[in-house]
Parts: C-alpha cells; sequence; structure tokens
C-alpha cells in the first residue's frame, strides 16, 4: 500500500492528524518559560529562548527515562498559577492547530500544579480556560480534550480518578500514570483503574517504555487499561526467526487481537532510550504486523519536535506515504475516548475526504 510520493514537511504540516499522547507540561514554549520564570523567580538553566530550547533537549537526551523526567521541573516550576496555566494551555492549542492537528487528547498531572495555592479542581478549570480560549481562536479547526494524570511515584490516584470522572463531561475524557516506570507497576494503582471500570471510564497507562512485558501485562490484564502509552517493549514477545519470519506471544497476541492502540513516540523513545534508533524502532515491525500503532509527540519541547515531524521521520525512515499515514491517522482518531459518533465524524468528514483528495491529485 506504499504510495509512490513522499510527503513534504510543509504537506504533512497540512494533513489532519490526530494527536493522542502529548504532554502540556512537555510543550511549553521556550519563550513561554522564560517570560513566566522571570514573573516568578523561578531560576533556569539558560535565560535565552533558543539556549533554554537547545538545554531542554540535549538535557533530555541522556538514554535514561529518569533523567528525561528532571527536566520537567523546568516547565512544571513556572505552571503554578492559574494565568500561567491558562496561557500555556492557549499556546498548546495554538501549536497544535497550527501543526495541522485536528482532534488532540492533551494530557498533565494536575497534583504538580498546587504548589502555588491552586486545588486539583482550579487546575483543571485553568487548562480547560485554555484549551477553550485556543479552539475559539482557532475557529473549530481543532478540538481538543483532557487526560488527567497521576505520577506513579505519589500516592493521589484515586483522587485524580475522581477528578476525571468528576469533570468528564467538562472536557476531560480519560485518566493515565506516568512517571519512572521501573518499580512503580501499574498493579500499584488498581483500585484507581477498578473504580474507572465501574464508571464506566476510559483510561490509558504508560508501560512497555522504561520497564518491559510485565509492565505491559499488568496494565492490560490487571488493570484493564483501555490504551498503552508507548508500549514498544511488546516487540519482546515478538520472535523473528531467520527466514524473517515473526512469531507472536501470547500477550503480543492478545494486544493485537483486541486491537489495542499503541501511542507510540518515536523521538522521545530514542531520548530515553527506549529505542535504539529510528531505523530500529518497533513501529516499523508493529506497523507491518497491523498492531493498532498510532504516531504521538509525547513531549514536543524535550524533542523538539511537532507531530508532522515525527510523520517526517516516519516518512524518511520507513517510506512511509499519504496511505500509511492515513492508516495511522484514522487508527488513532479510532482509538480516542471522546463518544463513537464523534470519532466517525471526524473520520468520514474531515480525515478520509483529505487523504482521498491528495492521494488522487498525486495519482494524476
Ligand atoms: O514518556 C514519559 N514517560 C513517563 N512519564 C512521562 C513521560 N513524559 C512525561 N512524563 C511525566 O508526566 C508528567 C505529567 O505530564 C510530567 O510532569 C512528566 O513527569
Ligand atoms: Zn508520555
Amino acid at each position: 500500500m506504499s504510495t509512490t510520493s513522499t510527503p513534504s514537511p510543509e504537506d504533512l504540516r497540512t494533513a489532519p492528524k490526530v494527536l493522542l499522547h502529548d504532554h502540556l507540561d512537555g510543550g511549553l514554549r521556550p519563550a513561554t518559560i522564560v517570560e513566566l520564570a522571570a514573573g516568578v523567580g523561578h531560576a533556569l538553566p539558560e535565560t535565552n529562548a533558543e539556549s533554554l530550547a537547545a538545554w531542554f533537549a540535549e538535557a533530555a537526551d541522556s538514554g535514561s527515562l529518569e533523567r528525561y523526567l528532571e527536566t520537567f521541573a523546568h516547565t512544571v516550576g513556572v505552571m503554578q498559577t492559574a494565568e500561567a496555566i491558562t496561557r500555556v494551555a492557549r499556546e498548546c492549542v495554538e501549536d497544535l492547530a497550527a501543526d495541522g492537528v485536528v482532534y488532540a487528547e492533551v494530557r498533565y498531572a494536575p497534583e504538580l500544579h498546587v504548589e502555588g495555592g491552586l486545588d486539583l479542581e482550579e487546575v483543571v478549570a485553568a487548562v480547560q480556560q485554555g484549551f477553550a480560549e485556543g479552539m475559539a481562536a482557532a475557529g473549530g479547526r481543532i478540538e481538543v480534550r483532557h487526560l488527567l494524570t497521576a505520577m506513579r511515584q505519589a500516592a493521589r490516584a484515586m483522587e485524580i480518578a475522581e477528578l476525571a470522572t468528576a469533570w468528564r463531561d467538562k472536557g476531560v475524557v480519560g485518566f493515565d500514570i506516568a512517571g519512572p516506570e521501573a518499580g512503580y507497576p501499574p498493579t500499584r494503582f488498581l483500585d484507581a483503574f477498578e473504580y474507572l471500570q465501574r464508571e464506566n471510564a476510559h483510561f490509558t497507562i504508560h508501560a512497555g517504555e522504561g520497564f518491559g512485558l510485565p509492565s505491559i501485562w499488568e496494565a492490560v490484564q490487571w488493570c484493564g487499561a483501555d490504551r498503552l502509552g508507548h508500549g514498544v517493549r511488546i516487540v519482546d514477545d515478538i520472535e523473528v526467526d531467520a527466514s524473517g519470519t515473526p512469531r507472536l506471544g501470547r500477550l503480543a497476541s492478545y494486544v493485537r487481537d483486541k486491537r489495542i492502540p499503541l501511542e507510540m513516540c518515536p523521538s522521545s523513545n530514542i531520548q530515553t532510550g527506549a529505542a535504539p534508533s529510528f531505523a530500529e524502532h518497533p513501529i516499523g515491525l508493529l506497523a507491518s504486523l497491523r498492531f493498532r500503532v498510532t504516531v504521538n509527540t509525547d513531549n514536543r519541547l524535550m524533542s523538539r519536535t511537532t507531530l508532522s515531524n515525527e510523520f517526517a521521520i516516519l516518512a524518511e525512515t520507513f517510506g512511509y506515504g499519504w496511505a500509511e499515514m492515513e492508516w495511522l491517522t484514522v487508527n488513532a482518531m479510532k482509538s480516542a475516548f471522546i463518544p463513537y459518533d464523534e470519532r466517525y465524524r471526524l473520520i468520514t468528514e474531515t480525515i478520509k475526504p483529505w487523504y482521498a483528495a491528495r492521494m488522487d491529485h498525486d495519482a494524476r
């Protein structure tokens, strides 16, 4: 299903895209961090926007998830007032809309934004305000929803899960856990996941990034995750023999058979050491085996990336053309946490017509 022409970065930017895994506190504009930090007296490693951008990319490029996460001290540190949070949320929507994203689920951990005296509700309200302003300014070109994250090293998952259900009709569509994976298995938060299942609510779990198969197995088979954040290590359950024939183990088969979406983030995975290189990134194998693969940014600031840039990397590395990009985009839209009729409408009215017209144009 390969198309002949390789899409240019500009083409990739205009194509309608869907983003399921993007951290609000991993996508700030460097200039905004500089301004906000000056306002609250937060000390930054660099005070000029361009040097700060380079610092984040370099510091996050450590090969370890734990060290990668240390850089968030300088984003979370300037997101402690309602005004700052609203501004960051509004700019996030603007930046995603400018990159051609038509639907996004943006996540953050409310518990990390209470150091300036806000309560959890006020944090979510501040984000919602910014999202609403950004969407209004984009004039209907983009829909953005929240996912509320609980931090694995903390013990507030149940509270955050309840916050997610309290806000479910006001912009929040799901729940997640993030932070260091090794030593913090998903079952630590089983009460929160069971609560969400009883509430008919949706959740994704960061699993198979900084730790391997046991983490994915717990996320899916104990906790009932609707989607997997990254999930790259599922390849450890796939054996490719000398003739190149892949054999799936039981967990990999289950994930593929159940169409459990994998929120893959190529650039981020290289930085944290979850994948050795773009060419060896598991997304190539998993997409060829028809897992429900989706493409995401994770942290645009730390990876100095955009969703269209992640697609450009895949186009270059694996030769993906418009057909593959449409498949990945429809996969993401099918996997979103908004109601079926809304997903269906975006697929049939926004996504499919655009790719059909584009491929038709190329075929002439
Ligand atoms: O790829 C990741 N794996 C695990 N945790 C992450 C990743 N990216 C960001 N965060 C963590 O999620 C928090 C809420 O957005 C961030 O503050 C960061 O600590
Ligand atoms: Zn993430």
